[in-house]
This record gives C-alpha cells, sequence and structure tokens, in this order.
C-alpha cells in the first residue's frame, strides 16, 4: 500500500510534533482535535518550529510554507475517512483512545492502517477493541518530535507483518530510527525514563534536594540535557502519573508506585509546561521553580 495522506488525532504537544514532520516529509495530514483552540495552537507551534528550522538553515522558506500547506486542520473525525494511515495522540487515558476509536472506525478504509502513539498502554489490548487488530500498531514518537532520531514500533499480538513493515518505511521515510519494543507496560523508552523521573519526584518528596539542586545534579553529574523535573514538566505530569499507573497495574510491583507529590501536581492542575505550572511555573520571564 502507498501512503499518503496521514491522519492525526489530538493536536496537543505530540500531534503537532507528529503532524509537522509527516508534512515535512512530504505527506498530506489531517489534524483533528476536540477543541477549536487546540488546532489553532497546534498550528502556531508548527509554524514556529518550523520557523526555528528555517533560521538554523535545516530547512528552506519554501518547504516550509509547502509543509503548512499540506496540514488541513478539521473538528470532524470523520474526515479522516480519506486517509491512508491514522495516528491516536490524544490524552494517555485509555477511555479516550477508546472513544476515538468508536468514532474513528465507521469512517476508515477498511485498508487504513490504524497506530496509537500512547506511551504505555496496551496495544493488543486496544487492538483487540477495534475491527483491524492486524492492522493496530504502537508508533511510539518522542517529544520534541522534529528533534528527537527514535521511534518505538509496538506489535500487538495481531498486528501482521506487512503493517510493521510499511511502518518501518514510513518511519524511515521521516529521517527517524525505528527500534522495536515487545508490548509490555510503557515499552522500553517508558520503562526505563519515567521511573527515573518518579524517582527524582520522591528524592523532591523527601526533602533530599529541591527542584533545582535535583535538576543540575542529573545535568552536570549524568549529564542529562534537561533534568529530570524540567523532564517531566516537559513531558506533562498528567502523562508521567498516567505511565506510572499503567507500570504499576500492569506490572504489581511496589517498585512503580507513583510518587504522592507527582499525584499532588496533578490534582492541583500543575501540569508543567503545558498548563504553565509545574515543578517550575512558567508564567514569568524565566522558570521559577515552585519548591
Ligand atoms: C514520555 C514519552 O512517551 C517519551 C518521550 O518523549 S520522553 C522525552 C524524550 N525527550 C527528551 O528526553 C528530551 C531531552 N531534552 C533534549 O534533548 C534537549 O533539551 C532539547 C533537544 C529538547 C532542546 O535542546 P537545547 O540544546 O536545550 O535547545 P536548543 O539548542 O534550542 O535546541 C537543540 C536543537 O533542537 C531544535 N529544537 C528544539 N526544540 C524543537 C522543536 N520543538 N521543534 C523543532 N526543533 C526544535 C533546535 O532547533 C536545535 O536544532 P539544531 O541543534 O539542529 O540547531
Ligand atoms: N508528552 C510526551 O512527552 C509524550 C506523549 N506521548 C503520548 O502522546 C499522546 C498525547 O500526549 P501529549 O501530546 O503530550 O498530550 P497533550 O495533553 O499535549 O495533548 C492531548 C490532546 O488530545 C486532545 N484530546 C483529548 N481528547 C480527545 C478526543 N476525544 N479527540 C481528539 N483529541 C482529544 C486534547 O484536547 P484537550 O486539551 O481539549 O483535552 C489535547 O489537545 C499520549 O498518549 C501520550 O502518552 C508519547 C510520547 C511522548
Amino acid at each position: 500500500m502507498t501512503i499518503e495522506t496521514v491522519g492525526v488525532v489530538g493536536a496537543g504537544q505530540m500531534g503537532n510534533g507528529i503532524a509537522h514532520v509527516f508534512a515535512l516529509s512530504g505527506f498530506g495530514v489531517i489534524l483533528t482535535d476536540v477543541a477549536p483552540e487546540s488546532l489553532d495552537k497546534a498550528l502556531t507551534t508548527i509554524t514556529r518550529n518550523l520557523d526555528r528550522q528555517v533560521s538554523r538553515e535545516k530547512i528552506t522558506a519554501e518547504q516550509k510554507d509547502a509543509a503548512l500547506a499540506r496540514i488541513r486542520t478539521t473538528l470532524d473525525i470523520a474526515e479522516l475517512g480519506q486517509t491512508d494511515l491514522v495516528i491516536e495522540a490524544a490524552t494517555e487515558r485509555e477511555s479516550v483512545k477508546q472513544s476515538i476509536f468508536d468514532s474513528l472506525l465507521p469512517h476508515l478504509k477498511p485498508e487504513t492502517i490504524l497506530a496509537t502513539n500512547t506511551s504505555s498502554i496496551s496495544i493488543t489490548r486496544l487492538a483487540s477493541r477495534t475491527d483491524r487488530p492486524e492492522k493496530f500498531i504502537g508508533v511510539h514518537f518522542m517529544n520534541p518530535v522534529p528533534v528527537m532520531q527514535l521511534v518505538e514500533l509496538i506489535r500487538g499480538i495481531a498486528t501482521d507483518e506487512a503493517t510493521y513493515n510499511e511502518l518501518i518505511g514510513v518511519i524511515e521515510t521521516l529521517g527517524k530510527t525505528p527500534a522495536s519494543a515487545e508490548d509490555f507496560p510503557a515499552f522500553i523508552v517508558n520503562r526505563i525514563l519515567i521511573p527515573m523521573i518518579n524517582e527524582a519526584v520522591y528524592t523532591l518528596y523527601e526533602g533530599v534536594g529541591n527542584v533545582r539542586s535535583i535538576d543540575m545534579a542529573m545535568k552536570l553529574g549524568a549529564n542529562h540535557p534537561m533534568g529530570p523535573l524540567e523532564l517531566a514538566d516537559f513531558i506533562g505530569l498528567d502523562t508521567c502519573l498516567a505511565i506510572m499507573n499503567v507500570l504499576h497495574d500492569g506490572l504489581a510491583d511496589t517498585k512503580y508506585r507513583p510518587c504522592p507529590l507527582l499525584t499532588k501536581y496533578v490534582e492541583a492542575g500543575w501540569l508543567g509546561r503545558k498548563a504553565g505550572r509545574g515543578f517550575y511555573d512558567y508564567r514569568g520571564e524565566t522558570p521559577v521553580p515552585t519548591r
């Protein structure tokens, strides 16, 4: 099958990045979300990130304009019926993803591949509730999508070889590197990364360090490009907590217990950068630690 047009469901930080890289690689993109403001914000972010790539001479102004012209936004999920591949990138909650698939499936062509960018949820379980488990696959992009090289590919128990091979080709066309992960909670990257972030929150909770000292320690002491709390804010604290809950429920091991302080920040709506506040407050000129 030739994939020419890609549907992206969810226009948050991952959805806009996925739309960006597909459009830049020549695919037509239809981006949908439930909120018109999210679609407007996504287009503003994509334009800003393309401008950054133009100013760093990674792409030309013509490539930027052509990429933007390939992206269409809509509030009507039925419009994704014309696409060859759909990537679901909505909130990390199984019920949300489930209801998206329920409303999307009646409109899809039988040959369309259905992918999810979930960062932790079982691909096999999500696939089993669709009409095409053999054409269902996990395609896990990393944040920020235009920059990060890796894409994890996760096959559910029923995913067929043709779908897997098709996606390897697509990811290579995007200039990225596919890596296969088995379908266990949070796959490879987040199985390792998110417990590390959770441990950093425990370090804060127990008073071993404050926000600044913990981030500085890991940046200067372990050469991480961002400190773990800065990275948690970047990912989204709701997403970090959702992933810890999937690990805790799925592996039934207390070592995956989400830190109560992480839960408290999420309960406060302090979800990180996207909410203007998390372990840092981003509402002023420079980020200020909240603890
Ligand atoms: C939760 C999950 O399910 C899985 C995940 O995604 S986990 C999160 C994985 N991501 C990470 O761990 C990111 C860690 N952080 C980093 O790698 C870096 O801090 C960073 C790349 C985000 C920014 O790097 P930096 O050096 O501080 O900033 P900066 O110099 O402005 O940017 C570096 C490059 O990225 C580009 N860039 C940064 N953000 C960008 C964006 N949103 N869009 C396009 N380009 C971007 C810059 O243009 C620059 O490109 P060049 O080097 O080619 O000139
Ligand atoms: N953040 C990260 O670093 C990474 C996240 N992921 C995964 O990508 C997915 C998206 O995460 P991320 O972009 O960070 O989250 P965001 O919160 O930034 O964006 C999620 C978007 O989905 C929208 N949405 C919610 N419900 C629906 C629906 N029914 N139909 C369409 N859109 C909907 C939200 O709208 P509204 O705001 O109105 O609710 C929001 O715009 C998650 O599965 C996450 O686990 C994967 C890799 C990295």
